[in-house]
């Protein structure tokens, strides 16, 4: 079961949720959709492989209120295991998924891949989606 957690204020992050449980299921595993105030450590601790999505707020940042308060309970659970990060943004170059790359990095993740969409996924979007979930599952 590969967890799949996401924060999304408009929609956009949440279809590139879907596009990532979709690519792990056709990679023949099962994946579990879960809103980030809905997460917890346990989830993380037991997941070998997890996503996490979130968009641009603030400038260049994590949404503040739920999912930057997750990430820093969870963040120390995060070593050794395979990471997929993703995201929309819109006015910017996805300055705040470098910056969240690099923060997940310092971790020492076993494998960490991103994908960031420009607003609402495209059919491309959503196809770098499903291909990074597959790739996540078979890294
Ligand atoms: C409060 C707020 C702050 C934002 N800050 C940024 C930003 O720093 N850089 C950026 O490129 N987009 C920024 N955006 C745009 C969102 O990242 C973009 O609309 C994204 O598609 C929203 O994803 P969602 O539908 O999953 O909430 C911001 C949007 C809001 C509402």
């Amino acid at each position: 079961m590969i967890p799949v957690i996401y924060w999304s204020g408009t929609g956009n992050t949440e279809a590139m949720a879907k596009a990532v449980v979709k690519g792990i299921e056709a990679a023949g595993q099962e994946a579990s959709l879960i809103e980030a105030a809905d997460a917890t450590e346990a989830i993380v601790k037991d997941a070998d492989r997890i996503a996490f999505g979130c968009p641009a707020m603030g400038a260049e940042e994590l949404e503040e209120t739920t999912m930057r308060p997750l990430m820093d309970d969870v963040n120390p659970l995060l070593k050794g295991k395979y990471v997929l990060l993703f995201g929309s943004y819109d006015w910017a170059d996805g300055e705040w998924m470098e910056t969240w790359e690099d923060e997940v990095r310092g971790l020492g993740p076993a494998y960490l891949a991103t994908v960031i969409c420009k607003g609402e996924p495209d059919a491309d979007g959503v196809k770098e989606c499903q291909d990074s979930a597959r790739a996540l599952c078979e890294a």
